[in-house]
């Protein structure tokens, strides 16, 4: 390459990174993976080695690749906080190592190896044992001063006890959001129909730039700390610090080992291949470090990274595999999702059968053709993805996948807004996960508080007809009796496409057989998870051999099972078969095949299907079909359910009011709409201003109410839930009002009380008439100012001119003083 080349390739590179800088750091929303985003680095440095001449001072080879934001106070980092060096093979650690060699002039130095933990740095100072400040790496140089909000990460020490404490001192260490904690996240948000988290590391990230702390708090973020700084610190190596700070009470991962050379830091990188999958945080890689802080300093620094120190990264595995299929799942606010079925392939420690494929964009990026062969990757994120599809292996006939036109669960035909990516199923009224939703809101805990209706119950009750708006709940008193018999749970089933109904192949196999239980089923089953359909069918039949079950009519079964899939060629699910085939096969071709696949296009269970069939079955062939149901309503989930129906009815207006389930009316609005007109009458007559001029209603609030109370099927479920029994005007009585001097003030209270707690604080404000608000803004009337509260609320709160008043001045407002 010449130099004219070389400074055009440059400059492209260079364009390229910093975009995707920016996709990573500021967006948390990378477009390429980590290794080839690190290969783009690789390239750019390389170039700049060979014509040094053009490395620019602002090269992003020469900076670390986060910034500073303007919502936070910008501080300055005593020591720079780098970036490290990384590499993906083995040679290069090698080099490492040869050049560590070189650069001490003798090979008389141990490594330390850490797990590289994906999350975000922090820089934490203490003085005389307390915390002082808390501040985000940013450019390296200067960070994002995030200290209140760390101040609520639990096992981060506020103060430090002990002998010797240095009167100053500075840990570093990587903010993280548990996986676990990442998943409930994440389950949450996909109930309430909210965007889901990309992958923990963003997820850490964008809560740690928040502004309310209170919410920082919820999120239950976790530290490892790996980094001790200070000037008049006793200890002369890493592993001794690490000690330190161990004893200090700060929290470090245990997965460190001191080695005494590179063979061994290639061990300990072996070692944690597999098993870091199974630690609380997602890890990219190893860290080795030389311990000793002398043989650091003789080491010494690039621009950016230390010499003394390098990051393994694991490649993100990945493997190829055969597209089965395609399903579409629907969520609760009506959003597609399709899924790649896939055979079973082993990936990072787990059999990965699934993929999501996120919507229709995505597809088509794939260019994905029905049975193509594909390469799933198993990175950051938890759910696997497809990275791409294997032309070679394509049949010259495949056809590309089409997306569906109309929704599984309920027919309508999809909408796509335009700017969106995700289709629609508008049929909101009736489609069953949307109608879900909104029972599920209904009965829950904050709301109508039935407990005795879970998740599987009212989608069973919803799919067979019983349930299609909230008021049917209180109907069903009326119809126990049919109720009895249903089937209750509908794990057992899956849909594909145009709503052909699966079964797992657990249940299948069960019925299908003589003589096992279905625990041995599932054991098999458990056993030979990473087995394609066909294989685990014909090991299925070897392991009834060896058991000796009724050997003949079993195997049988089984190979008319295998032969019907064959000949019947429906799409593919990984561990389920279709319905259809399985009634087929006991009813041994007495109905039309055709006219059984058509009814399990349009059922949603076996129940469903043979009730449509209407046929005249013996005692015999009717308990074996039964055991492919699941379990059954019985009698006494039917009392428990209709108790707790009936204790609802006693739930008071506000909380009926939220469980409506109207757009913008969470429970504080619904409480003080509730007490505010007192009857549901009042509040349906209440004009646009009335509404407005209550303090904290606004007008898209106004609209959501306005357009929900004027459609008739609304009215209708109000005047019927009314005619229950359900409470529509505000029982005087109990109202827990002990005066209105905070009437029309819009209140926050920050930091440490003395006389409440979080939540007292907050019913003391709404029982004085007060609104409670939980984040600083100029609506605010004013802020009740505690103990320690956080910096940069308060200087929030002084730009914005909301005045703070003392807790004493508090209690003298509401007279308790
Ligand atoms: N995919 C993309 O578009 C894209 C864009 C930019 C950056 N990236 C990725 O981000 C990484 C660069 O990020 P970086 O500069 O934040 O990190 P880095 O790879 O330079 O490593 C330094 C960081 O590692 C972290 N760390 C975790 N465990 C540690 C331990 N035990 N000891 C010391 N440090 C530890 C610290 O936060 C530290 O700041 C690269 O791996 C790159 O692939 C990807
Ligand atoms: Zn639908």
């Amino acid at each position: 390459m010449n130099p004219q080349e070389a400074e055009k390739r440059i400059a492209q590179l260079s364009q390229e990174i910093n975009h995707h800088n920016n996709r990573y750091y500021q967006e948390s929303n990378p477009e390429i993976s980590d290794f080839e985003f690190d290969k783009l680095l690789e390239e750019l440095i390389a170039l700049e080695t060979s014509f040094p001449d053009l490395l620019d001072p602002d090269s992003p080879s020469q900076r670390v690749g986060g910034t500073i934001t303007k919502d936070f106070q910008t501080v300055e980092h005593s020591t720079k906080m780098l970036s490290l060096g990384n590499t993906y093979s083995v040679e290069e650690l090698i080099s490492f190592d040869e050049r560590v060699v070189k650069g001490l002039g003798h090979p008389n130095f141990e490594y330390f190896c850490e797990m590289k933990f994906d999350g975000v740095a922090i820089s934490i100072v203490y003085e005389n044992g307390r915390m002082v400040r808390a501040v985000t790496r940013g450019d390296g140089y200067k960070g994002d001063d995030v200290t209140a909000n760390v101040r609520t990460i639990r096992n981060i020490p506020l103060e430090i006890k002990g002998d010797n404490i240095p009167a100053t001192f500075e840990v570093r260490g990587e903010i993280f959001l548990p996986l676990k904690e990442f998943l409930k996240i994440n389950a949450a948000r996909e109930e309430a129909g909210d965007a889901l988290l990309a992958n923990p590391r963003n997820a850490a990230s964008g809560t740690l730039k928040m502004q309310d702390s209170s919410v920082v708090a919820k999120r239950r973020l976790n530290c490892y700390f790996y980094q001790l700084l200070g000037d008049e610190l006793s200890v002369n190596t890493h592993s001794e610090a690490i000690s330190l700070i161990e004893k200090w009470g700060f929290n470090v991962s245990q997965t460190y080992r001191k080695v005494a050379d590179i063979q061994e830091v290639i061990q300990y990188i072996e070692d944690w291949k597999e098993k870091r999958f199974s630690l609380p945080v997602d890890t990219d890689g190893v860290v080795l470090k030389v311990n000793n802080y002398d043989q650091r300093e003789e080491l010494g620094f690039t621009a950016k990274n230390p010499r003394w120190a390098i990051a393994y990264k694991y490649k993100a595995e990945s493997a190829e595999t055969e597209l089965l299929s395609v399903t579409y799942q629907v969520g609760r606010t009506g959003a597609i999702t399709p899924v790649a079925n896939l055979s079973p392939v082993s990936l990072a420690g787990t059999t990965v059968k699934r993929a999501s494929l996120h919507n229709a964009n995505e597809i088509e990026r794939l260019d994905l053709h029905e049975g193509d062969f594909v390469f799933v990757e198993k990175g950051g994120e938890i759910i696997p993805k497809i990275t791409a599809v294997n032309p070679e292996r394509r049949n010259s006939n495949a056809k590309p996948v089409s997306y569906i036109t109309h929704c599984p669960e309920c027919g309508t035909e999809l909408e796509r807004k335009e700017s969106e990516a995700k289709h629609y199923c508008p049929n909101a009224e009736s489609c069953p996960p949307q109608v879900l939703g909104r029972i599920e809101h209904f009965v829950s805990k904050r709301a109508m508080d039935i407990d005795s209706m879970g998740t599987e119950r009212i989608r069973a009750l919803i799919d067979q007809g019983f349930i299609t708006d909230p008021a049917d709940i209180y109907e069903l008193e009326a119809k126990k009796e049919e109720l009895l018999g249903l089937e209750m749970s509908q794990d057992q089933y899956e849909t594909e496409g145009d709503g052909l109904l699966y079964i797992t192949l657990e249940k299948a196999l069960y019925a299908l057989t003589e003589g096992l239980t279905s625990k041995q089923v599932h054991d098999f089953l458990a056993e030979n998870t990473e087995l394609p359909l066909a294989e685990v069918l014909k090991a299925f039949q070897e392991h009834i051999r060896k058991l000796k079950k009724k050997v003949p009519s079993n195997t049988g079964m089984i190979d008319y099972l295998i032969s019907n899939l064959k000949d019947h060629n429906l799409p593919k699910l990984e561990d389920y078969v279709p319905v259809a085939v399985v009634i087929d096969l006991f009813l041994s071709r007495k109905v039309d095949f055709q006219q059984v696949l058509e009814v399990s296009k349009k059922e949603g269970t076996v129940h469903g299907i043979l009730l449509k069939l209407n046929l005249d079955l013996n005692q015999q062939l009717t308990d074996r079909i039964k055991k492919l149901k699941a379990n059954t309503f019985q009698d006494g989930v039917i009392k428990n359910m209709m108790e707790g129906i009936a204790v609802s009815k006693n739930q008071p207006f506000e909380k009926v009011l939220f469980a409506l389930g109207i757009r913008n009316i969470g429970e504080n609005t619904a409480q003080l709409l509730a007490r505010h007109f007192g009857t549901i009458e009042k509040l349906e007559a209440a004009t646009s201003e009335q509404l407005l001029d209550i303090n904290g209603v606004g007008e898209t609030l106004v609209l959501s109410l306005q357009d929900f109370l004027s459609q008739p099927k609304n009215q209708e479920i109000i005047a019927r839930l009314k005619g229950f029994g359900l409470n529509f005007e505000v029982d005087e009585s109990e109202s827990k009002q002990l005066g209105n001097s905070l009437e029309g003030k819009r209140i926050l209270a920050s930091g440490k009380l003395t006389h409440f707690k979080r939540d007292e604080i907050k019913d003391a404000v709404i029982a004085h008439g007060g609104q409670y608000i939980s984040s600083v803004s100029k609506n605010l009337d004013f802020i009740i100012e505690g103990e320690d509260m956080g910096p940069s609320k308060k200087e929030k709160a002084q730009k914005l001119g909301v005045p703070m008043i003392s807790e004493e001045d508090f209690l003298k407002m509401i007279g308790d003083v």
